[in-house]
């Protein structure tokens, strides 16, 4: 037997969701070993150096508001920030920042290596030690028996098995296990056999021990890379594939699938000819994704809008048949909204051209993503498409695109822990379920590792439902539903989108973080003095009355526009008659007036005589930024509340430029210049505020959603118990028989959202949750001869 180390947790992969599972778990105390392919990648962006946007930016949130690293990393190393989506209402805005690639790699070696607890090593993974402890959930014990993946002996000192709570004897000597057996898609999981982890083997002989496993190997099992007809095994281009671990998990008997997903060609950026594409620079006063960021350091930098020409989609048709998504060579599904420039001209004929994005890769590289732009189409094809675009004619591949196929584990598989259903003290997270994206892997990487630290203690599970956060929803449609093409997460996945916004993140989830163990001290009370300021706030706007106003910019909402008036041409309502995600809650001037409504503050005002301000910001066309200019007296007398003073002041369009000796806040005066970290501090003001307005303006809204949200929990609340046999249920067809025991869902509202499960079928159900409970409570049937 060779070197053994023993820990609390493993978890395998330091990718996206392996840097967040190990950080939970050492953060809670337990020795934790990060075990990954090779040190200088940990937390590579295998693809796009962003991270963030649509709905991702929700995920990054809530990531940062239970305590995870995903957020402070990308803030720190972030070179682009955009707030996406603020033509429309608070919702759906979601932070977005290009990130320079390789500082993020060293950010978040950085943390890793700061944590106390956590053993960070270098070595691949080939197989899990286990042993056998059961049949059924619920079923007897049916001894002990000690096996691997691939059927090795393994053996575990006694000292090790008293640790981990078995009889040291039960562990030792030859396994007895039913070689090679695949319960694959039985569909009944109450044939599998119940299996613990007990800790890794890695290539180069080493053994390690844990209490509990997490896997996040993303896209790097059994990874098959294509370009045009050139193929070969790999886990990311440049990096060898996890084969070995592959099998070992194919042999667990898990339902598996194939996947594919890829990523475009990169560019040298001095071949590039610049002044070809229009410019985009990022957001004058950036948004962070933390709660605990004050500053952005980076120097910020602009990316550039480009569109393919009719040649290069003459290219594209005349070649499709090379492309290995399209020659029949890939088998996997690829991401349907991630989709390669092929796919794009294959499914949208009618399409005369796309858009695409060139993005810098890091401050200290000329190296340029073509965001868009993903293909396995041979090299010489990617090359002639390139240069088929003006100002990227004499352009310089560095690096081609391609396409990759992997296995995922069918996340039916999983409870809501995360955790392998059949298998004690083994869970899995990020791409290795089915997920496309870095929050998603980040996401689901802090859950996972919560959740083995919580068992090792010997605590309860932590788990998030639908209405608590996008997480909760992401784990419930894949342990629901699974998933047959890479998951990404999107707004409209959401039933309650209104109420789960990116600005109340931290109050839906921080307060589960602190007791956790995961949110210190100081970030504790910060996000205290933070509701305490909201509040008062919100009381300010609910008890002034609006009699007098004046200050500037208040009378023309075109000149006080803050990010959510962008939307042009829209239509005022009497009512925000929808969710925050649909109601653009301003007009222009001109078409107010058109419309016969009063467009100045001051003929509102004098209209609603004795109205507060939380009153007049129901209407939809008063905004949060319109008033508080009118009040920066109050603001800027209180202390809990002078930083909302900030919001009116003006800046400039890009902080890089900004000269120090031009930088001179006075908050009140609305021309003063802002300093870098005030553009930060007034965009952390004005979401706080945007939060408080939508607070008062959906009140109506969010309280209808209360009501539905209570009703959703009312069918979480009822549990289908572990025990209940839907074979015996008269009435319930194969089909439904099916479908509820390869997903086993723990609650009745869980079974609701299996796809094909009919109401009928769950009213069967319910019912013989108590017919066959009463049963188990009478005991065994005697039969008398
Ligand atoms: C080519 C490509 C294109 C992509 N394109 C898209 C896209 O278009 N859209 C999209 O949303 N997402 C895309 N992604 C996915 C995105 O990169 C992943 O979703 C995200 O990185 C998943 O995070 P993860 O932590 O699950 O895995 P990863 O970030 O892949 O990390 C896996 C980690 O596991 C380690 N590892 C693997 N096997 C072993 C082993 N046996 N032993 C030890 N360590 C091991 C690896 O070294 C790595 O550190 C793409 C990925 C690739 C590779
Ligand atoms: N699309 C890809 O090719 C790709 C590749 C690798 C990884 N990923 C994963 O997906 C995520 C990003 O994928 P995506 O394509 O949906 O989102 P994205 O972040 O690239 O784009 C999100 C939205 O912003 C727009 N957008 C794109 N680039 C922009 C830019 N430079 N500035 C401003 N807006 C921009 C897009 O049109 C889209 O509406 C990453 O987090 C990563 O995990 C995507």
């Amino acid at each position: 037997m060779g070197f053994t180390e023993e820990f609390d947790v493993a978890v395998v992969g330091a990718g996206h969701a392996g840097c967040e599972a190990a950080m939970a778990a050492a953060r809670m105390g337990l020795k934790t070993a990060l075990i990954t392919m090779n040190l200088d990648l940990i937390a590579q962006m295998s693809c796009n150096p962003a991270i963030g946007g649509i709905a991702k930016g929700h995920l990054v949130r809530e990531v940062d508001a239970l305590g995870g690293v995903m957020g402070v990393v990308a803030d720190a190393v972030g070179i682009q920030f955009r707030l996406l989506n603020t033509s429309r209402g608070p919702a759906v805005w979601s932070p977005r920042a290009q990130c320079d690639k390789a500082q993020y790699r060293v950010k978040m070696r950085e943390v890793l290596e700061g944590q106390r607890n956590l053993h960070i090593k270098q070595a691949e993974v080939t197989d899990l030690v286990l042993e056998e402890v059961g049949r059924d959930q619920g079923s007897e014990i049916r001894g002990r028996v000690a096996e691997d993946a691939r059927l090795v002996v393994p053996t575990l000192s006694a000292q090790n098995a008293e640790r981990m709570g078995h009889p040291a004897d039960s562990v030792e000597g030859p396994g007895t296990g039913e070689a090679g057996t695949r319960d694959q898609g039985s569909g009944t999981s109450e044939q599998k056999r119940i299996r613990k982890v007990l800790g890794l083997k890695l290539r180069d002989g080493r053994r390690l021990m844990a209490r509990a496993t997490v896997i996040t190997t993303g896209t790097f099992l059994n990874g098959l890379i294509h370009c045009g007809e050139e193929r070969y095994p790999a886990g990311r281009s440049g990096e060898p594939a996890s084969v070995l671990l592959g099998e070992a998990l194919r042999r667990l008997g898990l339902r598996t699938c194939r996947l594919k997903t890829g990523t475009p060609p990169r560019l040298d950026g001095r071949t590039i000819r610049w002044e070809a594409f229009a410019e985009q620079p990022g957001d004058a006063d950036p948004t962070p994704f933390s709660f605990r960021t004050t500053k952005i350091v980076q120097p910020q930098v602009s990316c550039h809008i480009a569109y393919t020409t009719p040649r290069t989609l003459e290219i594209i048709r005349e070649n499709v048949g090379r492309s290995a998504m399209y020659s029949g060579q890939i088998e996997g599904v690829g991401p349907r909204y991630c989709p390669s420039i092929e796919d794009k001209i294959v499914k949208f004929p009618d399409k005369t051209q796309h858009q695409f994005f060139l993005e810098p890769e890091g401050l200290n590289t000329h190296e340029v993503y073509v965001n868009g732009m993903s293909t396995s189409l041979p090299m010489e094809v990617q090359a002639e498409i390139v240069r088929s675009i003006p100002g990227l004619e004499d352009a310089e591949m560095l690096r081609p695109g391609y396409a990759i196929e992997y296995d995922a584990v069918d996340a039916t598989e999983l409870d809501r822990a995360l955790k392998v259903k059949c298998m004690e003290g083994l869970y899995l997270a990020g791409q290795i379920n089915g997920t496309s994206g870095y929050e998603e892997a980040a996401c689901q990487g802090l859950m996972a590792g919560i959740n083995a630290a919580l068992w090792v203690k010997g605590e309860a599970p932590f788990t998030l439902d639908r209405t608590e956060g996008y997480t909760g929803i992401l784990i419930d449609d894949l342990i629901s539903k699974g998933t047959n093409e890479p998951y990404r997460m999107f707004t409209s996945r959401a039933e309650f989108r209104l109420h789960l916004r990116i600005d109340n993140a931290d109050r839906r989830l921080t307060a589960y973080g602190r007791k956790l163990g995961l949110v210190d001290d100081a970030t504790w009370a910060a996000y205290e003095r933070k509701q305490e300021r909201m509040a008062a706030l919100e009381k300010l706007l609910k008890t002034k009355k609006a009699n007098a106003i004046e200050g500037p910019g208040i009378n023309h909402p075109s000149r006080d526009q803050g990010p959510a008036n962008g939307g042009q041409g829209s239509k005022i309502r009497d009512q925000a008659t929808e969710d925050g995600g649909l109601v653009v809650p301003t007009l222009s001037a001109e078409s107010a007036e058109r419309m016969g409504h009063p467009v100045s503050l001051v003929e509102l005002v004098k209209a609603n005589p004795g109205a507060t301000w939380a009153v007049l910001l129901k209407r939809p066309e008063v905004t949060i930024d319109r008033v508080l200019p009118a009040l920066v007296n109050e603001l800027r007398s209180d202390p809990l509340l002078v930083d909302y003073a900030l919001i009116s002041l003006q800046h400039r369009t890009s902080l890089s430029h900004l000269d120090d000796k031009e930088r001179h806040p006075d908050i009140g005066h609305p021309d003063s210049i802002l300093k870098t970290e005030d553009a930060v501090a007034r965009s952390v003001a004005r979401n706080e505020a945007k939060a408080v307005e939508t607070e008062i303006k959906f009140a109506g809204y969010l309280e209808q959603q209360k009501k539905a949200i209570e009703k959703l929990k009312a069918a979480e609340g009822v549990r289908i118990p572990e025990w209940l046999d839907y074979s015996v249920i008269s009435g319930l067809s194969r089909e439904m028989q099916e479908k509820l025991g390869r997903v086993r869902p723990e609650t009745i509202g869980q079974a609701s959202r299996i796809p094909g499960v009919t109401p009928a079928a769950l009213g069967l159900v319910h019912v013989s949750i108590r017919i066959q409970g009463e049963k188990r409570a009478r005991g065994p049937e005697v039969v008398v001869a």
